[in-house]
C-alpha cells in the first residue's frame, strides 16, 4: 500500500454530549466547520479526548457516520477503533472502511496488556486486517493505555506481517524512540506526534503530522508555531510553545485535558457537553476558577488570528 503522510494539524475531538449524557450529534457539522477554518487537516475520532473507551461500538459507529459527513480531501477522518478486544475493534474496523474513512488507528489491549512485541503485533495485525483498504495507525499511548513496549520493534516485527501499516500516533514523550521511528527504513513510517505542548520538539526531530486535543481550540497558535519552526525562527516557536505550555498546565490542574479542554469548548462556540463517567467534571465554582485562569494567560487574545 502506497501512503501519503499526513503533515498539519489533526485534531482529537471531543465526544458531544447532552445533559443526560447521550451522544449529541446535532453540534458536529459545526464543529467540523470550524476545525477546517482553524486550519486543521482532519480528526482522529474516539480516541482518548473523544472518550472512545467510554461509548458503545454502537455509538461510536454513529459518530463516525457523522463525522464522515464533514471529510473531504483536505479535511481526513481517522477513526480510532481501539477496545479491549479484537473482535470488538475488527467490527469498528470494517464499519469504518465501508463507511469511507481515511484511516484508522487503534490502541493496544489495555486488559490482559501485551508483555511481549509480538502478542502486540498479533493483535494489531487482526483488527488492521479487518480494513485491509485502509492505512492503519498504532495508537502508541503508554501514560493511559499502559503498553510500553519498543515502537522500534514494533514496526519491524508487524511490517512484514500488516501490509496496510502506515505509522504510529507517537504519544509519548521518548523522543529518542521517535527519532528512531522516524530514521527506521529510509523514513518510510508515518511517525504523527502526540503531545501538543511538546509538537517543537516533535518538529525538530523530524514530524510532520501531529494529533492532539487542544488543536481543537489553539490551533492558531500551533500552526504559528509549525511556521515559524519553518522559517528557523526558533525563538518565536518557542515563545509560542510556551504560550501553549501555560494553558496546558491550566487544564491539567482542573480534572486534565479531556475535562477541561471539553468545559472550554463551549467559550470558544462548540458545546460539547460533559464527560462520561469516571471522568469527574468540574463543579460550577470550580469552572468558574478555570475560566478565570484561562483568562489571566490571555488565552481568548492568544485565540483570535487577528492577534497572532
Ligand atoms: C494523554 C493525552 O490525552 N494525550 C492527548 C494530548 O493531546 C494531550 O491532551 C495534550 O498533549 C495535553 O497534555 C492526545 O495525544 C490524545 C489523542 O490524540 C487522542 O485523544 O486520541
Amino acid at each position: 500500500m502506497k501512503l501519503k503522510k499526513i503533515n498539519g494539524l489533526i485534531a482529537a475531538p471531543f465526544t458531544p454530549m447532552n445533559e443526560d449524557g447521550s451522544i449529541n450529534l446535532t453540534v458536529i457539522e459545526k464543529y467540523a466547520e470550524k476545525l477546517k477554518k482553524d486550519g486543521l487537516k482532519g480528526v482522529f475520532i474516539c480516541g482518548t479526548t473523544g472518550e472512545g473507551m467510554l461509548l458503545t461500538n454502537s455509538e461510536r459507529k454513529t459518530i463516525t457516520k457523522k463525522w464522515l459527513e464533514q471529510q473531504t480531501d483536505d479535511f481526513k477522518i481517522i477513526v480510532h477503533v481501539g477496545t479491549t478486544s479484537a473482535k470488538q475493534s475488527g467490527e469498528l474496523a470494517i464499519h469504518a472502511q465501508k463507511s469511507g474513512a481515511y484511516a484508522i488507528g487503534s490502541m493496544g489491549p489495555v486488559f490482559l496488556k501485551p508483555t511481549q512485541t509480538e502478542e502486540l503485533v498479533d493483535f494489531c495485525a487482526e483488527v488492521a486486517g479487518a480494513a485491509p483498504d485502509l492505512p492503519f495507525y498504532y495508537y502508541h499511548i503508554p501514560s493511559v493505555s499502559g503498553v510500553t513496549l519498543s515502537m522500534v520493534e514494533f514496526l519491524q516485527k508487524a511490517a512484514p506481517v500488516i501490509p496496510n501499516l502506515a505509522g504510529i500516533k507517537f504519544t509519548h514523550n521518548n523522543f529518542m524512540e521517535m527519532q528512531q521511528c522516524l530514521q527506521l527504513d529510509d523514513g518510510k513510517w508515518d511517525i504523527l506526534s502526540g503531545f501538543d505542548e511538546m509538537l517543537l520538539a516533535g518538529l525538530a526531530f523530524g514530524a510532520k503530522g501531529t494529533v492532539g486535543s487542544t488543536y481543537n481550540f489553539m490551533a492558531p497558535l500551533y500552526n504559528q508555531i509549525i511556521n515559524a519552526f519553518k522559517n528557523k525562527n526558533l525563538a518565536e516557536a518557542r515563545a509560542m510553545q510556551n504560550k501553549t505550555v501555560q494553558i496546558i498546565n491550566i487544564l491539567l490542574k482542573y480534572n486534565g485535558a479531556v475535562v477541561a479542554g471539553k468545559a472550554l469548548m463551549k467559550s470558544v462556540g462548540i458545546d460539547c457537553g460533559k464527560c462520561r463517567v469516571p471522568l469527574r467534571n468540574m463543579t460550577e465554582i470550580e469552572y468558574n476558577n478555570f475560566i478565570n485562569e484561562i483568562k489571566s494567560v490571555g488565552f481568548y487574545n492568544l485565540i483570535n488570528p487577528t492577534n497572532l
